[in-house]
């Protein structure tokens, strides 16, 4: 279970709270107006940014004390943090140990999780040879090999087409359930929310609110979601 236990997060001019509990395993989408805190929120659950109060707890343990790196989380941006100048293999290489190293074992992990994400043969291409849908699926082949139980996105699939956009949905929806990793997903699409299933987290006015069960939500918004949907 993650567990926002008074969080308070805040920059010049911007503030957001949070207090709430997020089971484990649920697939959470994470919606509300720009500049409400989304990327935020995600940021400071994966150790990039530190709350001004309050705890991140996981499974009842205080995140605080631990590095991004050490933390139970893989996130994923929209420009899918692959390294550019490290071939595809390399970057996912790095999905098992820190430094990227590779024995026979690690390689046979990375082909299979290539396969599994419609990358065979592949590997040995950089980012900048790939297509965005490629890079996408390399970035999830990464996430799949960390197999970190918090699997963070931030609109990761933005810039893809619809039916480039669901496949790469339903692939992390593969990946969570192989995985049994809990996800949140930042989007701007509804549409995204109901294909996550599961919950939607609504953040909007200061406050990121309780995940309520998305088709529910979406069918009776309240109205903050209502104002933000138009
Ligand atoms: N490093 C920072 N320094 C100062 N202000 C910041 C910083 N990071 C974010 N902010 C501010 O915090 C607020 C929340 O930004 P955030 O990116 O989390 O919103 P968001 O909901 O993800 O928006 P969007 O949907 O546009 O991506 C914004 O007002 C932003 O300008």
């Amino acid at each position: 279970m993650l567990h926002l236990d008074h969080l308070l997060l805040t920059e010049p001019g911007f503030r957001l709270e949070a207090d709430l509990t997020i089971p484990t395993g649920a697939h959470v989408a994470v919606i509300g107006p720009s500049g409400a805190g989304k990327s935020t929120l995600l940021n400071a659950i994966a150790g990039f940014v530190v709350p001004a109060a309050g705890r991140i707890l996981w499974n009842g343990q205080d995140l605080a004390g631990q590095p991004a790196g050490a933390r139970p989380v893989s996130i994923l941006f929209q420009d899918q943090n692959l390294f550019p100048h490290l071939t595809v293999e390399r970057n996912l290489a790095l999905g098992l140990a820190p430094d990227g190293r590779m024995d026979g074992a690690a390689r046979a992990r990375i082909a299979a999780a290539l396969e599994r994400t419609g990358l065979g043969g592949l590997g040995q291409r950089r980012p900048a040879q790939l297509s965005g849908g490629q890079q996408g699926r390399a970035a999830l082949a990464r996430a799949l090999l960390r197999a970190r139980p918090l699997l963070l996105l931030d609109e990761p699939f933005a810039a893809l087409g619809p039916a480039l956009k669901a496949e790469m949905l339903d692939l992390v929806l593969d990946v969570a359930r192989e995985t049994g990793a809990t996800v949140l997903m930042v989007t701007h699409d509804p549409g995204d929310a109901l294909r996550l299933g599961g919950l939607t987290m609504l953040v909007a006015d200061g406050t990121a609110h309780s995940p309520c069960e998305t088709s529910a939500l979406l069918a009776d918004p309240p109205k903050a979601l209502r104002d933000y949907l138009g």
